[in-house]
């Protein structure tokens, strides 16, 4: 497959800068002053957006590159070898996602895409354990590119303690002890890497839904950090309308997420953002990493102070995405919606037998 891509993209004018906010993480080591004005930035961006810009975030420019390399190397392997390790074959939701095979809001997301999780031993399953423990499990590999799985593993770890950073900086912007989070992420949190490969306009069949890369959709847990490569694609639903959100260098793009939205009433909603299909000849390269709590733990809402919790709107009721505060459930939820085809191998007792 042609790996065209557009050059890197500089940093945009002024004229042209993304509505979302840029936060540098450095200046929680700087002046006072600064340090307060960064958490009531850092409040002001999520409760507006739920999403921003993180710079300062420490993980090396040279690794994240290395990671897109090899990405870009496996989206480029032969099919059988993908296919090899296809996500249907794992009832933890691990592996390989041909385009077309993902849905979001019921519609086929163009992407491809490679899901891996943390690596652990599968928990026993049995009538009188909850379905949600069939999440946990080990990953699939590609055989033919042994350097990935070392290298996305590393990135799993910096990611985690890049977005464990921002939730305890959160929990200060919210005027609460910093560890707020720790008991519902607990020792095992819930931890996604995904690669994923949009392909350009011209390689989508027409039947599918007008330039859907992904769909609009809130993430699932409570932070996730979006890597981007070159080319653009990804916008975040505002009050003025859906807004680009373009690569730039050295940033990673910070969305909140469903549980950050239970776990403060709320006060900060998830982001609503889309992936749009890449002009004909060009293809697009992301890698996601989200992270939530301990599968077995129920979010609790945090202790607001009263200003706050005054202007807290109580999480979204939207029928067709309700939200569950039980972290196990609220995964599942919207797994089993994204893969039909893993629901209905591994959790037909769920979804009914339907392929
Ligand atoms: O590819 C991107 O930029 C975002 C991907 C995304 O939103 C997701 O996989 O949940
Ligand atoms: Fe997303």
């Amino acid at each position: 497959m042609s790996a065209k891509e557009s050059p890197v993209t500089a940093l945009p004018s002024s004229a042209e800068r993304p509505p979302l906010p840029f936060l540098d993480l450095a200046r929680l080591d700087g002046a006072a002053a600064d340090r307060a004005l960064f958490l009531s930035e850092l409040r002001a961006a999520i409760r507006r957006f739920g999403a921003f810009y993180v710079t300062g975030h420490g993980v090396h420019p040279a690794f994240i590159d290395s990671v897109f390399d090899l990405s870009r190397g496996f989206f480029a392997l032969p099919e059988q070898d993908k296919l090899s390790i296809e996500m249907v074959n794992s009832p933890h939701f691990r592996g390989y996602t041909r385009a077309g095979w993902e849905r979001t809001r019921g519609l086929a997301d163009w992407r491809e895409q490679l899901d891996v999780g943390a690596e652990r031993t599968a928990l026993p399953q049995g009538p009188d354990q909850p379905p949600w423990v069939r999440l946990q499990g080990p990953n699939q590999w590609p055989e033919t590119l042994p350097e990935l799985r070392p290298a996305v593993l590393r990135l799993q770890d910096q990611l985690t303690a890049v977005s464990r950073r921002i939730l305890s900086t959160v929990a200060v912007a919210l005027r609460l002890p910093e560890d707020s989070f720790d008991p519902i992420l607990t020792d095992q949190p819930t931890q996604l890497v995904k690669l994923i490969r949009y392909p350009g306009h011209d390689a989508v069949p027409a039947d599918t839904a007008e330039g859907q890369g992904v769909g609009p959709h809130k993430d699932s847990g409570l932070l996730t950090l979006v890597l981007q490569h070159r080319q653009s694609g990804l916008q975040v639903e505002t009050d003025g309308g859906w807004a680009d959100v373009p690569p730039v260098p050295g940033t990673f793009v910070v969305n909140a997420g469903e549980l950050l939205e239970l776990a403060t009433d709320g006060y900060f909603r998830a982001a609503v953002h889309r992936v749009v299909t890449p002009p004909a000849g060009v293809d697009r390269l992301s890698t996601a990493f989200f992270l939530g709590a301990g599968l077995d733990v129920r979010v609790p809402v945090l202790p607001l102070p009263d200003d706050l919790a005054a202007e807290a709107r109580g999480p979204e009721r939207d029928p067709l995405n309700p939200l569950y505060s039980s972290v196990g459930e609220n995964t599942l939820k919207s797994r089993l919606r994204s893969h039909p085809d893993v629901a209905s191998r591994h959790y037909a007792d769920l979804v009914g037998a339907s392929a």
